[in-house]
């Protein structure tokens, strides 16, 4: 069996990654047209290429369905319960920097710390009659980071995408979400708390742990590990 990598297949990490992996010595490109997923490795024997959305990657590695996979911390520490069991980070690329944050509204003008939002979350529930909404695809993070920083009275809302516009839409009050110019949150008149980030996320090599059970597998993984200088 080859060992499998997977990569982004598309959008900001995949090019960025190709270009890592390349400038190490091992050529990893897209074959076929534009739109189909397949792609191939050279420079190394015995390593395949499997081209996944960056989201999906944590979930295949922990499965052991491939060997290697490069994606943001974020997704893995989201996805992944207890995941330093299942993967380990071999490299940080130096790439694909992004903070995961919380932010409320410019116009709330009392509210910069996690102190402030656990007062405004509590005037808000009397006030309203129910608990104010952040908005966010990163559940198990931001409900940790909460808890630790003593933020009770609020409920998360799931949001995959546009999360920045919940609060104009009215379907939440305050928002958790990655973070890298901090345009997006700027255009949509949104602040960040003047604390620590809920994490700090880059573009990561793993290792599925437990992965490449047979002989020929391992030592595939070595060379490939050893070819990149790791
Ligand atoms: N503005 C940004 N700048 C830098 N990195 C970002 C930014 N937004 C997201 N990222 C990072 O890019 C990675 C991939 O995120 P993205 O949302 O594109 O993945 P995805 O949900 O799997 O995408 P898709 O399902 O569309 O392939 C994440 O680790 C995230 O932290
Ligand atoms: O700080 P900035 O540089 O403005 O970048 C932040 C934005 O980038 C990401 O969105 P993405 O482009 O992946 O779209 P999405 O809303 O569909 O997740 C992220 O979710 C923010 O919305």
């Amino acid at each position: 069996m080859s060992v499998k990598l997977g990569v982004p297949s598309k959008g900001r990490l995949m090019e960025k990654t190709f270009d890592w992996f390349g400038a190490r010595g091992v050529s990893l490109s897209r074959t076929g047209s534009d739109r189909e997923y397949a792609g191939r490795v050279d420079g190394v024997e015995g390593v395949s290429l499997v081209l996944l959305s960056a989201g999906e990657i944590p979930r295949e590695l922990a499965a052991g369905r491939i060997h290697l996979g490069v994606t943001g911390t974020d997704l893995v520490q989201e996805k992944l319960v207890q995941w330093d069991q299942k993967v380990e980070p071999l490299a940080e690329l130096g790439f694909g920097h992004a903070d995961l944050i919380v932010a409320v509204p410019m116009a709330w003008v009392d509210v910069d710390t996690l102190d402030d939002l656990d007062a405004a979350a509590a005037a808000f529930r009397a006030r309203h009659g129910h608990r104010l909404r952040i908005a966010t695809k990163y559940h198990r993070l931001v409900r940790d980071y909460l808890r630790m920083g003593g933020v009770a009275d609020y409920q998360l809302v799931d949001s995959q995408g546009a999360t920045e516009g919940t609060v104009k839409n009215l379907t939440a009050e305050a928002i958790a979400d990655i973070t890298s110019t901090g345009e997006t949150l700027r255009a949509n008149h949104l602040k960040v708390l003047d604390e620590p980030p809920v994490l700090r996320s880059q573009a990561t090599l793993y290792r599925a742990r437990g992965a490449a059970r047979d002989e020929a597998t391992r030592a595939a993984l070595s060379a490939l590990v050893a070819r990149l200088g790791l």
